[in-house]
């Protein structure tokens, strides 16, 4: 029996955030980038996770990885995660979270010495459009994915299921809602939203215009810290094959949150919408129900959603302290 745990997307948000919790295990680490990442903070973070560079499209690649590392946890949280994005760029989501996670899937299968629990890092964006009186969503409810980005989703999503039912594949399928905190990219609506206001702050900014899109919609947010909490107990305590919601069981308007970021500020800003932040479909409302997974382990978050803010302005704050 290994000791080994391999995290693909360890250079990612997500992953950052993963290898923090992880970094004082007693469990031996590696990591899986791509030629391009940048590796300052993994290296600053745990000096001796092994670091292996793989492009997990690449079958033989991938399996060859397996094999040499052997782990008997993998957590697989790479992949494209911008739901705006990608209606622009449906066929590279095709490859990196599709066919990316089939390669881990196939690789696992055929390989003869491992056989590793695999966590699939799946979305709430895979239940897609629910009717208001459904929610909040359990893990039964059906799939309406309607962005390229839910579609890829629920593919690895369904492959996991599959190759738990036929190969015995130890697949857990977590379905994370809205998540945010330090280091989250600024492609995000939160964490736009916060590096406009500290802009704002600092006086970057030629007015105190903040631009937004839909504002309408409601999600239902966790801090990254207790999502990566819930993925390291699903990892260790839930049942192979499968899905767990991983949510606050509370949804906000995004201008409610917006509220509370420029209420945090104290700054007098205006909003502007701007078309080019409108989606082809924005689902409205997406709020889920965890009791599965709290009854499962225990979980529940930590973090109040004005801590979380109050840590991603922070964050932003010191990135841009002038
Ligand atoms: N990005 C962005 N979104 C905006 C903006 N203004 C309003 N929104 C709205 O804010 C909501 C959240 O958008 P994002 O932060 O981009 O996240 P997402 O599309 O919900 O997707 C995230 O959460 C999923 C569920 O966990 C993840 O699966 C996905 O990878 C991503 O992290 C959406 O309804 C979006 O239309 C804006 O200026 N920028």
């Amino acid at each position: 029996m290994t000791n080994t745990t391999l995290i693909t997307g360890v250079t990612g948000f997500v992953g950052s955030h993963l290898l923090d919790r992880l970094a004082d295990s007693d469990r031996d680490l590696y990591g899986v980038v791509r030629e391009s990442s940048s590796l300052e903070y993994c290296r600053d973070h745990r000096a001796d996770i092994d670091l292996r560079t793989c492009n997990l499209v690449d079958g033989p690649a991938v399996f060859e990885l397996l094999e040499d590392v052997a782990p008997d946890h993998i957590y697989h949280l790479a992949g494209q995660s911008s739901v705006k994005s990608s209606w622009d760029s449906t066929y590279s989501l095709i490859n990196n979270n599709i066919v990316a996670t089939l390669n881990i899937l196939e690789g696992v299968r055929q390989a003869e010495s491992i056989d590793p629990r695999v966590l699939l890092a799946c979305s709430s964006e895979q239940y897609g459009l629910v009717d208001a009186d459904a929610l909040p969503v359990t893990e039964s409810m059906a799939l309406n994915p309607v962005s390229p980005y839910a579609v890829s989703k629920s593919a690895v999503d369904m492959f996991g299921f599959q190759y738990y039912k036929s190969h015995g594949v130890k697949t857990i399928r977590t379905r994370a809602f809205n998540h945010t905190g330090p280091r989250r990219p600024d492609k995000y609506a939160l964490s736009d939203f916060a590096k406009q206001i500290v802009e704002i702050e600092n006086e970057m900014s030629d007015s105190n215009h903040i631009h937004v899109g839909n504002l309408s919609a409601v999600r239902d947010y966790t801090d990254v810290r207790d999502v990566v909490k819930a993925y390291e107990l699903a990892m260790c305590e839930c049942s192979s094959g499968e899905a767990y919601n991983i949510c606050s069981m509370t949804g906000y308007t995004i201008r409610e949150l917006l509220d509370r970021l420029i209420e945090l500020s104290g700054e007098d800003i205006t909003v502007v919408q701007e078309d080019e932040r409108i989606r082809p479909v924005d689902v409205p409302e997406l709020v889920g129900d965890c009791a599965k997974f709290e009854a499962k382990t225990g979980w529940g978050p930590e973090y109040t959603i004005k801590e979380t803010l109050g840590d991603l302005l922070q964050y932003w704050r010191r990135e841009m302290d002038v």
